[in-house]
């Protein structure tokens, strides 16, 4: 496919509409995918048998993706894929899109189905993996690939980062992806990763769903409290044990939360846009938060998904103490998690930690620790976002409110902060809080209609990325502003991708 004097020709738009055989291909293709066991249990131990055999399966199944001569596959940290799909037109800025290949553990039990079956059973496919995060993996190579077969040719150079740990930390995947950009001097215009979906049901009395795009993420701390005592004999116990004083501390942490820190994070400005999709008087509460800020910030904290988004929590994540019945223990250790709001940094909470323990016998390590993701830009000029909110708005036009949001859990973007400053976390799917228990928990599945719609949205996005901003009666209302943006879209020089890739 000769690409070479093209560079500025518009494709005509291809319908995203998929004939019978290809849907149940695309179908099948996720359950073959499920049915590898690519589990995670920690950064040392991942099942490498199966990440290998991922990386041979989407071979098979995505065979144009990997013939095709602009687009350049690299495997990276053994069982990572990066790959380059060089567009027709350098002058455009490149964006990537992620997903992972890792999945957590899940033991059989609890589930209606084994957990690695991807059975399909009343229009749902189930298995670990189908709502994190396989379904974006397989939907992003499955929609590239329906492309292809239709003959389509990017003008807008992009990425696909497919990670294999981001489930313990994305250092072997994800960070070594982002060093080797850098390397090459890439910056990009956005990163589209999961995190966040179109919300149904999580709100008292918004009878709506709305899409939610995470423009960032909180920060964590993995802390360690540790207390060391003078062991000894059961039958003659001192006043306080290391399992005393420590499991106090921890309590003492638990009954006191963080600070609400309602105001200072993208939450606001969600609410202030979803006030007129509430009934009286809510609506007028939210639209003056001015005003009523105090109670809505009450009212956050009652539900503990919604607590997550005011305040950093607290989870008493893991409790080591004793060696024998009737030996007074020498250590003690707990382990807390906790995810830092927008509005504070890692030295503010451990600050905090430190004065709520009140207990110099205490000591503190942090395992790990980082801030909260910088805040992506959602305004008008936003391109990233404006595509997605242009997607969401064709694929689901029932969906009526586009709002930036903060990505509770922890994501593999956060490595990529040095490409862009526009990171923009969502998956286009509707989820249900009985469904969001299911991600890391028992009965994760997917409706294979969701999956198909997941497609279709990735088909209709890529080509919305390639639409020309300057030109068209379906110009999306941001095109006009992005015109005087247009040059710090765009790199300078001949090729945006420095990567030899043959275009003949
Ligand atoms: C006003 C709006 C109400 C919003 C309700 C929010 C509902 C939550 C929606 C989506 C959250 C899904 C989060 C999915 C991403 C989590 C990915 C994940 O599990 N990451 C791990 C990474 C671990 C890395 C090793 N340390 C994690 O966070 O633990
Ligand atoms: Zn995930
Ligand atoms: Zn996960």
């Amino acid at each position: 496919k000769g690409l070479r004097g093209k560079e500025h020709q518009r494709a005509p738009r291809i319908p995203s509409q998929f004939s019978q055989e290809e849907r149940v291909a695309m179908k099948e293709a996720l359950k073959g995918a499920i049915q590898i066991p690519t589990v995670s249990f920690s950064p040392e131990e991942l099942n490498t048998t199966a990440l290998a055999e991922f990386g041979e399966y989407i071979h098979k199944v995505f065979p144009t993706v990997f013939k095709t001569s602009f687009i350049r596959h690299e495997a990276v940290g053994e069982y990572s894929h990066l790959f380059t799909v060089q567009g027709s037109d350098p002058s455009l800025q490149p964006y990537m899109l992620l997903a992972h290949i890792d999945v957590v553990p899940a033991p059989d039990e609890g589930w209606d189905v084994p957990p690695f079956s991807g059975l399909e059973s009343d229009g749902f496919i189930y298995g670990r993996g189908t709502l994190d995060n396989k379904n974006s993996l397989m939907a992003i190579l499955q929609a590239l690939e329906l492309l292809l077969i239709r003959n389509y040719i990017p003008r807008r150079s992009f990425f696909i980062a497919l990670g294999h740990d981001e489930e313990v930390s994305g250092v072997n995947g994800a960070r070594k992806i982002s060093a080797l950009l850098q390397a090459r001097g890439i910056q990009l215009a956005f990163i589209v990763d999961e995190g966040s979906f179109i919300l149904d049901g999580f709100i008292p009395n918004l009878q709506k769903p709305f899409a939610m795009v995470s423009v960032s993420e909180k920060g964590a701390i993995n802390l360690m409290l540790q207390v060391n005592m003078t062991p000894g004999h059961s039958s003659a116990p001192p006043k306080e044990t290391s399992i005393g004083i420590l499991a106090a501390a921890v309590s003492r942490l638990e009954q006191t939360p963080m600070p609400n820190m309602f105001g200072g994070g993208p939450l606001k400005m969600a609410l202030q846009q979803l006030a007129n999709e509430f009934p009286f008087p809510t609506n007028i509460v939210l639209s003056n938060l001015w005003l009523f800020q105090p109670l809505v910030s009450r009212l956050m904290e009652r539900n503990y998904i919604t607590n997550a988004l005011v305040r950093t929590t607290t989870a008493l994540t893991m409790f080591n103490a004793g060696i024998k019945v009737n030996v007074i223990p020498p250590v003690a250790q707990a382990t807390v998690n906790f995810r830092i709001h927008p509005a504070q940094t890692v030295q503010e909470v451990l600050k905090l930690a430190k004065d709520i323990v009140a207990d110099d016998r205490i000591q503190f390590h942090v395992l790990n620790a980082f801030d909260p993701l910088p805040v992506s830009p959602s305004d008008d000029q936003a391109l990233g976002y404006q595509l997605l909110r242009q997607t969401i708005q064709s694929v689901f036009p029932e969906v009526n409110i586009v709002a930036p949001g903060t990505c509770i859990g922890n994501t593999d973007s956060r490595h990529y902060t040095n490409l862009t400053t526009g990171i923009y976390r969502f998956n286009p799917i509707y989820l249900q809080p009985q469904s969001f228990s299911s991600i890391h928990g028992i009965n994760e599945k997917i409706s294979v209609l969701a999956y198909e719609t997941q497609v279709k949205f990735i088909f209709e996005f890529i080509q919305n990325a390639d639409a020309d901003p300057r030109q068209g009666p379906s110009m999306p209302s941001w095109g006009l502003m992005a015109v005087g943006s247009f040059s710090l879209l765009t790199i300078p020089g001949p090729s945006c991708l420095p990567v030899d890739v043959s275009c003949s």
